[in-house]
């Protein structure tokens, strides 16, 4: 995979977003405000504008029992079930399989009164990283999502706005085996997720309906995409 010209690129990144995901809020400066909270999630939000237009980065933190994180990130990351999950989508292409862990994605968003539609042109990358501070813990996966640009795809052509995001999706899974020696079932595992992302809208969208937006979506977005995995999972071998 070393060759392709994204590499560097995808490589820096994604360390970089995985130890800015690994450390809490607290650590991860200061002026993290508590939006949303259900049951386990909890979602964070920092008030930040960059030339006008609202960039709030996102932080999201999530408990959920009975999926690894390998499952969480696989769902997440393969593009055939992204419209059972992803609410927002209107189109969804994969440009290129830049290698077995690494795609490069075109999506159209639906778009959302009053602002003008959206696109996006991401390439999407999948990793596990070696647990590095539990040595026998379970191993930690990642799913970097990072926009780019392609020559064939210019933003703002057609009547779509280019957004540009960074998002990561960081899983850890905890394994609490059974006292009685028993194989491990869907019972005794629990995948520990941090949600990070930042998304500049690209044209102007004014700050009280994209607030709103991310107000409304996300939580129902880390809620629908759990739920999508529980339920696609339970009946099947875990994916460790
Ligand atoms: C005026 C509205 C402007 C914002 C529109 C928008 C921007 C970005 C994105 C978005 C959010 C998550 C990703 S991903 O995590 O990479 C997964 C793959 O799809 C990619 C795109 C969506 C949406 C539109 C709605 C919206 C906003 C939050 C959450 C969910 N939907």
């Amino acid at each position: 995979a070393g060759q392709h010209r994204l590499w560097p690129e995808i490589d820096t990144l994604v360390k970089q977003q995985v130890s800015m995901a690994r450390l809490g809020v607290g650590e991860c400066g200061a002026g993290w405000q508590l939006f949303a909270e259900d049951g386990e999630m909890r979602m964070y939000r920092r008030e930040e504008e960059v030339d006008g237009m609202v960039v709030d980065p996102l932080k999201a933190v999530h408990t959920v029992k009975g999926i690894t994180g390998h499952e969480l990130c696989h769902y997440f990351f393969k593009p055939e079930y992204r419209y059972d999950w992803e609410t927002t989508l209107e189109n969804m292409q994969v440009l290129e399989t830049i290698s077995d862990d690494t795609l490069l994605f075109f999506q159209t968003h639906k778009r959302i009164w009053p602002a003008s539609q959206r696109d996006t042109l991401f390439w999407s990358h999948m990793r596990r990283l070696p647990n590095d501070q539990d040595r026998d813990g379970p191993d930690i996966w990642a799913v970097v999502n990072n926009s780019t640009d392609l020559a064939s795809y210019p933003p703002n052509t057609g009547k779509c706005v280019r957004i540009f995001l960074t998002v990561c999706l960081l899983c850890q899974t905890r394994i609490d085996p059974p006292k009685d020696g028993a194989p491990i079932s869907r019972d005794n595992i629990t995948c520990k997720i941090t949600y990070c992302s930042v998304v500049n809208p690209g044209g102007w969208a004014p700050a009280s309906v994209l607030r709103a937006v991310y107000k409304r979506e996300y939580p129902k977005f880390l809620k629908r995409f759990t739920a999508f995995v529980t339920n696609k999972t339970k009946d099947k071998p875990i994916m460790f």
